[in-house]
């Protein structure tokens, strides 16, 4: 997040691989700004990998360019490019020590023996890592082997560094500790990272900007946190933010930024991302705007509970309403919860819900007559 400049680091320009007659990436633009940590979003099969691959020089594109500092290195060999590629599964090499491990690209540069013990110290600390120099790499622990693959990538400072959910085969606890050490080390070297994952949280905890994939195609990028709570259509409100999505049919233009929607004879404003006639609109709610008590100006919902979900913190509920259409609901500790199979009211807050544009497609929804709502 520090150390970042405008200047564009990589650029992707109509980046396309086909398969036969299968599409794995159609198009893509997009520019990383040096220094930048750019999360790449999207479900299984969206492209991501394809995405990381071809700029790693594994396969090579059907058409488009992949630029680093206006260079076009999309047919250059992989060890060409001299950008740092970080895996799940950590590929150390077994047999060697972790210093030897972590010197191995030094080597390979030509690197004396001397030189490379001391930046193989350095980057040691880096990942505080000192101390297990001469252990060869069984005898760390999952998260001790990833930052040991990490310092491998990090020693001979590449300009770009891609990592292809680093995390993954992680456990819970190791995967936050390395979440923040990956952030540290971004921020102490102001490395240019591009950061495949399919997990929203690490997006939101990691990157500076988040660029969403779906079906090959980049649909949305931006900063997470405006991303998360502005969805720019109605797959990101479902994908990336976790929205509730609401298809609706009053929906008509307020001023810029802003639709009006009609509910019961009533109207209410809400902020709009996307918007334009004739398109289908949707209401984006997140489920912590799910209430089970009245306020007053909330439109109700007749509901019934499908199902409980104890998380810790908080409670999630799905509800059924109007018979096809689900809704989540997440609700503090404490809040007493209805049952399963119970028939209830459930109270909207429209605070900081999103009018966004229908992408998800039709059979991926029900539909939700908002008039049947009725102002409190
Ligand atoms: N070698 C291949 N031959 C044919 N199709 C492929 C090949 N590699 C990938 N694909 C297809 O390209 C599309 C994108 O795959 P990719 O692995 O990039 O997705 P992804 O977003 O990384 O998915 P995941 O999160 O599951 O790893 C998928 O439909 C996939 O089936």
């Amino acid at each position: 997040m520090m150390k970042q400049n405008s200047e564009p680091l990589l650029e992707l320009r109509a980046l396309t691989k086909e398969y036969g007659r299968g599409v794995a990436l159609a198009g893509v633009n997009l520019s990383v700004r040096s220094g930048e940590l750019v999360a790449l979003v999207g479900p299984s099969g969206s492209g991501k990998s394809t995405v990381l691959s071809l700029i790693a020089g594994f396969q090579v594109p059907t058409s488009g360019q992949i630029l680093l500092r206006g260079q076009d290195i999309s047919r250059l060999a992989p060890g060409q490019r001299e950008l740092g590629v970080v895996f799940q599964n950590y590929a150390l090499f077994p047999h060697m020590t972790i210093a030897e491990n972590v010197g191995y690209p030094l080597k390979l540069r030509g690197w004396d023996p001397a030189r490379r013990r001391e930046r193989v110290a350095e980057v040691l600390d880096l990942v505080r890592l000192n101390g297990h120099e001469a252990k060869r790499p069984r005898q760390l622990s999952g998260g001790q082997q990833q930052r040991a693959a990490l310092a491998r990538v990090l020693s001979f400072e590449p300009p770009l560094l891609l990592m292809d959910e680093p995390l993954s085969a992680l456990d819970r606890e190791i995967r936050g500790e390395m979440k923040a050490e990956i952030r540290r080390i971004h921020r102490e070297l102001g490395t240019t990272i591009l950061y495949v994952t399919h997990d929203r949280d690490e997006a939101l905890a990691l990157s500076d900007r988040v660029a969403i994939l779906r079906g090959g195609h980049l649909v949305a990028v931006g900063p997470p946190t405006e991303l998360f709570r502005a969805p720019t259509s109605a797959f990101v409100g479902r994908f990336f933010s976790g929205h509730n999505i609401l298809p609706i049919a009053n929906a008509t233009a307020a001023d810029s930024g802003h639709a009006r929607i009609q509910i019961g004879g009533g109207e209410v404003v809400v902020r709009a991302t996307a918007f334009g006639s004739g398109t289908r609109t949707c209401l984006a709610l997140p489920p912590h705007n799910v209430r089970l008590q009245p306020e007053p100006g909330m439109p109700n919902l007749p509901a019934r509970v499908v199902d409980v979900a104890y998380l810790g913190h908080e409670t999630e509920v799905i509800f059924l309403i109007n018979s096809e259409t689900h809704i989540v609901g997440r609700f503090p500790y404490g809040i007493k919860i209805p049952d399963p199979g119970e028939a209830i009211d459930l109270y909207l807050s429209l605070e900081g819900a999103v009018l966004v544009v229908d992408d998800v497609g039709a059979e991926d929804v029900g539909r939700v007559e908002l008039q049947q709502l009725e102002l409190a």
